[in-house]
Order: C-alpha cells, then structure tokens, then sequence
C-alpha cells in the first residue's frame, strides 16, 4: 500500500518523479491539485524528504489551506514547517527574516488597496494635482508598473518629463514611495518584487536554495513575470521543480500574468517530465463537453481531450430572465427547490462576472431565507470601524506608519483638523521622527485648543502605555485595550447597530485567530489578516451557499453551479469585445466558470439590467451561450415557469418580458469599422508619453495605455507621433 494508490497511472508517474524538473499541462478537474498534494504526502511520508525543504506555491490561502489539510490527512499527522502558502505569505516570511537587506524594519506594515488610494489621495491632494485620474486608477498603475519591475528610475529615464501629465504622475509615484518607504510599509507589489531583490543577494539566495530543495507550483499559468522570477530563482540550484497548470485557465493577465510561462517550460527545463492529464473526475459529460466546445474557440488553447465516465448528466439549463430581479428570483427559486429535494446549501454556487452583481441576488436570497454568504466584493476588512481600529493596531506595531497614523489621530473625534496634523508634520520633518513621535512636542504646536491638548495627550499616552507592555499583552487585549480607553464606540454615530456588530465580529475573528495561533504577535496577526483574501474565510462544512466572482472560484468545485449575467457587454465584457486577446481571456474565465461544477449547471442572462445607473434593453445572451454545443442545453423559458412559492419584490411589467434570444441565430456582436492603421494590443511610441499598447480605436481617434496613464489621440494627430 503506497500513498500513490490514490491516483491513476499518469498522475502517479507525475507524482512519483520528486528529482528533476516535472509540468503537469491538464484541463480542469483532471486532478493536478491532487497529484501535487499526494506527491507532497509521498515525499514526507514514503521518501523521507524533511518537510523543511519542501516549497509548495499557489494562489489563494484557501487553496493552500486546502492542500495542508489533505497532506496532513494522508501523511497521518502535522507536518509542521512544511510550506504550503501563497506567493505574499511566502513573500512576507522571506522579508521578515531578510527585509533588513534591503533597509526594512522587522515590524513592515502591508498597505491593502484601500490604504494605497487613501494614501495618493492624500499625495494628490498635498501636490495640488487636478486630473481627472481618480486614486484607485493611479495605484492600479502604479501596481502594475511594480509588477513589471518598472521602477521610477526606469519611468524618469523613458519618459519625458517635461510633458505635464508625465511629470504629475511622475511625481505621485515618486512621493507615493517615498513615503510607503519612510512608514516602514509595502504594498502587495511591493511584497513580491521585494522578495524577488533579496534573492539578487547570493547570500540569501544560497541559504533559501538549500532550505527549499523541492518547489511545487499549483495554478502556474497564472504567474506574473516577479513570481517567476522568484520560482526559478530558488529552484536553479537544484532543478526540482514541479509546475501543474492549466493555460486554458489563465485568467489573470489584466494583473500580468504571463501564460509563456508554461508554455516555455520545457524550454526552460530542457530535461523535464511532460505528463498530460486526460481523465476529468470533476464533471459530467455534458458539462465536460460544455466547457470543451467552448474553449475550442479560443485559438490559444492547444486543444483538450478530457473525458469522464461520470455519465451523460443533465443537460444545462439556460433561462433568459426579464430583468435582473426575474435573474435573482428564479435563482433563488432553484435554489430552493434543490434544498427542499434535500441538497444542502453548501454543494451550491453562484458565480458571476462582477462583484456588483451580488446584490440584486443577495436580496433574492434573503427574501427567501437562503443561508449565503459572499466572497469577496466590499469585504469585511474595508469597513471604516474595522479598518480604524487595525489602524490604531498597526500604529502601535510600527510606529513609523504615518498614513494609519494620520487615519486615527481624529478618530474619536479630538479636533484635529488637517492644519494641526500639517503642524507635527513640520515637526517630525524637522527632527526626523514620525507623526507618533511628534506628539512629544505636542507643547511647541501652536493654535491647538486646550482640550484637543488633552485628548491629543490622552491618545499618546494610550498608545505608548500599550507600546511599553506589548510584550504582556495578547492581541485580543491591546484590542480591547483600545476599544475602552478610546471609547469608540460611544463616538459612533451613523449605522451604529452595524458598525457595533462588526466591531464585535472582529473582536470573536481575533479570538478565533488566537485560539488556532496561541501567542500569535501583533506583527503576525497583523499580516495574517492582510493577506487574507476573499475565499478565505470560506469553510466547506458551513451550509451556506455560496455566492463569488469567478475570478474567486478558482481551483474550487460545486455540485451544483449558478453562471449569472451571461450577457454580452457583461461578460463578455465590453471593453473586451473588440480585441480578440482580451475576448480570449473572458472566454478562458468561462471555462473556468462552467468547470467548477460537478452535476448540474445553470446559465441565466437578463433582457435589462441596470449598468452604471442606467438600463439597457433588449440585451442579448452571451455569445459564449451560443458557443456551447446546443445538444448538452436545455432553454426555460419564463411562462413555463411556475413562480406561485414566492412574490417578487419588484412586479415585473408585461413590456419587459421579450422574447428569449435565438440562440442559434445569434448574430456576433459587430465589430465597428475602424481604422485599418493601428490594431488593438500593439505597441506604439510617441514623442512625448513613450511606449504604449493600442487599447481602443474608433474612427476619430486612438487610444493607447502609456506608461504614465491613458490617452486619446485624435487620428489626424496619430500619424505624426506613433510609429509602430
Ligand atoms: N485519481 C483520482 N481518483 C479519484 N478522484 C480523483 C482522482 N483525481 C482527481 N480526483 C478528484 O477530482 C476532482 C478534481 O481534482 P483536482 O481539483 O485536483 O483537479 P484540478 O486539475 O486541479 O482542477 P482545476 O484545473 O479546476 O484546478 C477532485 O474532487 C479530486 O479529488
Ligand atoms: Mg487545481
């Protein structure tokens, strides 16, 4: 009896091949999660390789969650030291241990998203910037720039300055950094183009090397050219690496993705173990044949043999809903009829393209007593209470965080106007110190009433008494600490009964966290729950449904799958229509989509929606409905439906019922004329912004993505500034 037992022949050869370069290239559901985590469970278990020097990488903590937990069952007890995490956990250790190399203190903040745009808004604000940029598109940039190594020396080489637009964004980067820099913080970008300099140092890179001899990445198709890097960095040394992946699955190329990554894996590793997987244990026949036909269609994908013997299945529905509450309602009316044929709650799923799309349903199934619950979208760490309270958490970890610094010092409120804070600002410019540390000298800022003194000397006593004893103290009652002495929530005004909940929710998560992690630090919770992303929380043993962009159903399966909003416009989306990459990417997320179920299937489109506060009629169904071999598809029709079990909210008006589209006369949407010269997704240069990629064309002007931001040019124009 091996371990291997588990798996048919090619996933136990895979398996079985621990030295030496190995790829696994398999269409969804064949199992290449679980050969990776049996060949994981063999290694410890069957080989005798210490968990200390295997590596395993993949893309969400709850997929490596996942992984642990199934190693550890089929080794038979903990594996301790062994990891299994996501390239920003991994990322994080590595900058713990090494960070100081590269000028970090220990105790590094992590800036999420919403820290980042609160933080270049600020810049915007302090240079005076009016553009009609907003900060989440600047630090979207910014991101991206960083995860293609672009850095702002690189930008003041390439780019020329004296073009105003250039230089603003220029000078919010710079600033933008700068400052991450001197509050002892990083973004997500940051995380992983760190780690990927501190393996430059030969050091460094020599003691990881030896530490992780065994390197396995789940999800490898979705790579950026950092994480690569990284990956093949460490693995030089000893070359036993072993990649699984998918690229009919690579669905992240808007964030830098680089799908050459396995493809060129041979190239790269000229003696690797090729194994293909073509049994599919996930799906039925006709969901298997679903995702087949549709995916044939995109000509990057090099074609899939997958077949199961799961049997033929049931056909996938396909209902064309009114509106967008017809949608909702007859989702939530599926749902519930399975329930009452006695499918729990947990075996279902919706997914949907957007996260905005989530409401509409979550009305539906509140209205219908459905237990759900939603990945992702405004997450509980974004809200204002929660994220003020880890705030004053993270202050006291680094005092050198200026940005939660300047979110808390008028939170309770202290009178405390932007002036006074640009008033220690000076202050700890002039003496070197942050916007903590200045409250030293609260005594030499002038203007500041009497009772702000007070409070301001209240606020620094509160949080240097917990500095002094932080080393006594469980995170649960720094927390509580603060709560009390802050008095926060008697300063709640607005929402107060949910603004409450959520504190005390976030008070049990800390508990919960410390209960699994006794003695975790600060710091650790800290990163903890930074990077805890949207399928995490999610526990298969709750009976809830489940309901997340597709994005986040990644590597998961359902027994029973909701696909909404199959519309064109919607997904595919419209940005993505007239450029034949980005069309590919959409229907490469399709097939995700319709691979995470296991027995049924349904697809719901709307006649009207609501898109930016506007409706649209007369909306068609996704061409990727009619993409899907028509024999595997059942259509339902709204009148065939019987609707007595529950009202609708919103009574629906004759006008809006239309005819269900004819699918099989579908006309594709068509392409506008444009303008023969440029193509969409190639690059440009221009005398003043650089290179660019060509974004959008239409018959006046052509729009293209330049390093420093996007531009349209009129055509007139074009001809004398871009050359291929
Ligand atoms: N040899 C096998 N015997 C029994 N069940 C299997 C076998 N191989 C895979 N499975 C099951 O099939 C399902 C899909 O496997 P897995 O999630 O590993 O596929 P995958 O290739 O990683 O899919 P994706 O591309 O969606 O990530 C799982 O429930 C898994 O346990
Ligand atoms: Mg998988």
């Amino acid at each position: 009896m091996s371990i291997l037992d588990g798996l048919n022949k090619e996933q136990r050869e895979a398996a079985e091949h621990i030295d030496g370069p190995v790829l696994i290239l398999a269409g969804a559901g064949s199992g290449k999660t679980r050969t990776v985590t049996y060949r994981i469970a063999h290694m410890v278990r069957e080989k005798g390789v210490s968990p200390l020097n295997i590596l395993a990488l993949t893309f969400t903590n709850k997929a490596a969650k996942e992984m642990k937990e199934r190693a550890e069952a089929l080794v038979g007890n903990d594996i301790h030291n062994l990891q299994i995490s996501t390239f920003h956990s991994f990322s994080v250790r590595l900058l713990r241990i090494y960070g100081e190399k590269l000028g970090y203190g220990k105790n590094f903040n992590i800036y999420d998203t919403d820290d980042q745009k609160s933080l270049i808004s600020k810049i915007m604000k302090e240079l005076n910037v009016q553009d009609d940029s907003t900060p989440g598109k600047i630090a979207n940039r910014i991101s991206k720039l960083k995860e293609k190594g672009i850095d702002i020396k690189t930008i003041e080489r390439e780019v020329d300055l004296r073009v105003p637009s250039n230089r603003v964004f220029f000078d919010i980067y710079d600033k933008y950094d700068k400052t991450l820099r001197s509050s002892n913080a990083m973004d997500f970008s940051d995380l992983i183009l760190n780690a990927n300099k501190l393996l430059d140092n030969s050091e460094v890179l020599e003691r990881v090397q030896e530490r992780y001899r065994y390197i396995i990445v789940d999800e490898y198709q979705d790579t950026n050219d950092l994480q690569y890097e990284i990956i093949n960095k460490i693995a030089s040394k000893y070359n036993n690496i072993c990649v699984v992946g998918d690229e009919d699955q690579s669905i992240y190329a808007f964030r830098g993705a680089n799908i050459n990554n396995i493809l060129n894996f041979e190239r790269d590793y000229k003696n690797a173990l090729v194994i293909k997987l073509e049994k599919n244990y996930r799906s039925t026949e006709r969901i298997l044949n679903a995702a087949n036909e549709l995916i044939r269609n995109n000509k990057s994908s090099r074609g899939k043999k997958l077949w199961t013997d799961a049997g033929k299945g049931e056909k996938i529905q396909v209902f064309n809903a009114a509106n967008t509450f017809d949608e909702a309602n007859f989702i939530a009316e599926e749902i519930v009829r399975k329930n009452r044929e006695g499918v729990p709650f947990k075996d279902m799923a919706v997914l949907y393209r957007t996260n905005a799309q989530s409401r509409v349903l979550e009305e539906k199934m509140l209205l219908n007593n459905i237990k759900y619950r939603v990945y992702g979208g405004m997450q509980f760490f974004q809200r204002r209470e929660v994220k003020d309270l880890l705030a004053y958490l993270s202050v006291i970890n680094n005092i050198q965080d200026n940005l939660n610094f300047v979110r808390i010092i008028n939170v309770p409120k202290r009178s405390i106007g932007d002036k006074s804070v640009a008033k220690f600002a000076e202050i700890a410019a002039q003496k070197g110190i942050s916007l903590f540390e200045s409250l030293k000298y609260i005594d030499e800022v002038s203007g500041l009433r009497a009772a702000a003194k007070e409070k301001l000397k209240d606020f620094y006593r509160l949080l240097t008494d917990v500095l002094e004893n932080l080393e006594h103290m469980t995170v649960s009652e720094i927390f509580q600490e603060i709560l009390n002495r802050t008095k926060y929530i008697d300063s709640i005004e607005d929402n107060k009964e949910d603004r409450v909940k959520n504190i005390e929710e976030l008070m049990n998560s800390i508990r919960e966290i410390e209960r699994e992690y006794p003695g975790i630090t600060l710091s650790e919770y800290l990163e903890f729950i930074s990077l805890t992303s949207a399928t995490d929380s999610m526990d298969d043993e709750e009976n809830f449904v489940k309901l997340m962009t597709i994005h986040s159903s990644k590597g998961l399966e359902f027994d029973f799958v909701f696909i909404a909003g199959m519309e064109e416009g919607l997904f595919p989306g419209e940005a993505s229509i007239l450029n034949d990459e980005d069309l590919e990417e959409e229907r490469r997320l399709c097939y995700v989509a319709i691979t995470r179920a296991k027995k049924e299937l349904r697809l719901s489109h709307a006649s009207e929606r609501m898109l930016w506060g506007q409706s649209s009629y007369g909306r068609p169904a996704s061409r990727f409905i009619g993409e899907l071999s028509q024999d595997e598809l059942e259509f339902l029709n709204k009148k065939e439906r019987k609707s007595e079990l529950f009202r609708n909210t919103e009574p629906l008006k004759s006008e809006n019922f239309k005819p269900m589209t004819d699918i099989e006369n579908f006309n594709p949407y068509k392409k506008a004329a444009v303008d023969a010269r440029y193509k969409i997704g190639e690059y440009v240069n221009h005398i003043k912004f650089g290179k660019g990629k060509v974004t959008g064309i239409d018959n006046k002007s052509v729009t293209v993505d330049f390093m420093t931001g996007e531009k349209k040019i009129a055509l007139a124009l074009a001809d004398r500034f871009l050359k291929g």
